[in-house]
């Protein structure tokens, strides 16, 4: 006798048949029609979704399908090869144009070469995908854009994923469908927005526009966003903290500021008002067009602070019960206050004495100065909370090139850096670049300020102060302007 053996398990899972096989042969014909018209309405919607995500391409075959039908093939063939050859030489001649205004054909070929034909193999081994009683749930390839230095994929998600599912996994997104970085967006609940990045739209210097274009405080133009759009700086009811390491190109942005207020600063509108604890290493490349200006970090420049929160103390006080807040038709100017290297001043000052006062005097201004028409243009190399405890002072937080990783959480705030504001990846190459985070906004821009060189700033003087353009010597006093701190 053999031995009982156990029977091996079944590996396969049954069959499962769909409930209409089970019905009796009659209702099954009675259901036929029904059935048939089910079908079409599937193969219609099916039509119209291809349709919708490649409209070009449906266009374009039901042209060649038309033309071969009417003309016969050698027509259809002729017409193809002639239209392929007059594409590949606008593409030879003028790659720029070309690329410009076929950037739907780019969305559909990588739509289809590369996100539709990868997506549920990439879905299932990032595990991205959903598991419930047997059955898998793929998160939804919605539609793509191809921008030339991005592609913009909209997904979505499945149901119970939370975008932080995809922000986790977003490198190894970016590796599979062969991008150089991946940030995810939230569009709406259930949807976001993949951006697999190809290349750096801002690795050239950003040109720098005329002097004396009209100021809006709401909107000052300083740069570009790397859509191409203006990167626009908000000054009114604002105070902007930038964070980054020495040569990240902070002197850039602040100059940008300048420039763009160069037409009311002129006409007095505006006022600025300057503390270089560096000894005018950077301020006093144009002095003159500072209200006030002090080049050192001790005891003039906490007066200066002072007096500016004191100025803020009384503007408010004046307001009150009147108006709500600054506007031009109060006649007094708007304030920016630019304090380079704050760090100097509120941490690194020697004097306790003094440091405690450069503190008090900046968190005053900071809290107190929005309505009263005052901005602070705050710049640092190192964000931690010992340097610049009240960082949560300043509505505009700007990190350009950071030395680590850690530090763009501290400066744009928790989450950021897995959300792709990647500023400690800012290569050194760039100066200028930097990561905005507005408070208000969940998603962080990314943007490049203008190039400001030498000549641009003898230029600047010119225009504001009518000066002859020269360059401007190394500062000897350690204060300037109308009242001197
Ligand atoms: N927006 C920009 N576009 C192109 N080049 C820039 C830009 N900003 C700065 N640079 C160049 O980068 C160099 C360093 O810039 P900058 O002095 O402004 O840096 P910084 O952050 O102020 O450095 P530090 O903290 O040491 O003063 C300069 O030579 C400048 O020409």
């Amino acid at each position: 006798m053999g031995r009982w053996a156990d029977p091996a398990p079944l590996e396969v899972s049954r069959p499962r048949l769909p409930w209409w096989t089970l019905l009796p042969g009659k209702a099954q014909l009675v259901l036929l029609p029904v059935a048939a018209v089910w079908v079409a309405i599937w193969l219609a919607a099916r039509a119209l979704r291809v349709s919708w995500y490649y409209p070009a391409t449906m266009a374009a075959s039901a042209l060649g399908i038309g033309v071969w039908a009417w003309r016969g093939p050698w027509v259809a063939g002729s017409a193809v090869v002639a239209i392929g050859v007059a594409v590949f030489v606008w593409w030879w001649r003028a790659t720029d144009r070309f690329s410009a205004r076929m950037w739907w054909a780019r969305t559909e070929f990588r739509r289809i070469a590369v996100y539709a034909r990868q997506w549920r193999t990439v879905m299932r081994l990032a595990n991205l995908d959903g598991r419930a009683r047997g059955r898998e749930y793929l998160p939804r390839l919605r539609r793509t854009r191809s921008e030339g230095w991005r592609d913009r994929v909209r997904v979505r998600m499945v149901k119970g994923q939370a975008p932080e599912q995809w922000e986790a996994r977003a490198s190894g997104l970016a590796h599979s469908f062969r991008a150089r970085s991946c940030r995810v967006r939230v569009i709406k609940p259930g949807t976001i927005e993949l951006d697999l990045v190809h290349s750096d739209p801002l690795a050239s210097p950003v040109t720098l526009p005329q002097l004396g274009d009209a100021v809006d405080l709401r909107r000052v133009t300083i740069g570009r966003t790397e859509t191409g759009k203006p990167w626009h700086l908000r000054l009114l009811g604002n105070h902007v903290l930038t964070v980054g390491a020495t040569g990240a190109g902070k002197g850039s942005l602040l100059w940008s500021v300048i420039w763009a207020l160069a037409p009311m600063v002129k006409a007095g509108a505006v006022r600025l008002v300057g503390v270089d604890p560096k000894g005018g290493m950077e301020l006093g490349q144009v002095p003159d067009v500072f209200d006030r200006v002090v080049y050192d970090g001790g005891e003039a420049a906490v007066t200066l602070l002072e007096q500016t929160a004191a100025d803020v103390r009384e503007r408010a006080g004046s307001y009150r019960g009147v108006r709500r807040g600054w506007s031009p038709e109060t006649g007094d100017p708007f304030t920016v206050l630019v304090v380079d290297e704050l760090a100097d001043l509120i941490a690194y000052q020697p004097d306790k004495r003094l440091r405690e006062r450069a503190q008090g005097a900046l968190q005053t201004i900071a809290s107190q100065g929005r309505a009263p028409g005052l901005a602070v243009l705050g710049f640092v190399q190192d964000p931690r909370k010992e340097v610049v405890p009240f960082r949560h002072l300043f509505p505009t937080r700007v990190a350009m090139r950071l030395d680590e990783p850690t530090q763009v959480d501290m400066v744009l705030g928790d989450g950021l850096r897995s959300r792709g504001a990647n500023a400690h990846e800012i290569p050194d190459a760039t100066p200028g670049v930097a990561w905005i985070k507005q408070d208000g906004q969940r998603d962080p821009v990314r943007a490049r300020a203008f190039n400001i060189t030498d000549s641009n700033l003898v230029e600047l003087r010119h225009y504001i102060t009518g000066t002859a353009a020269t360059v401007i010597p190394f500062p000897e006093n350690t204060t300037h302007g109308g009242q001197a701190a």
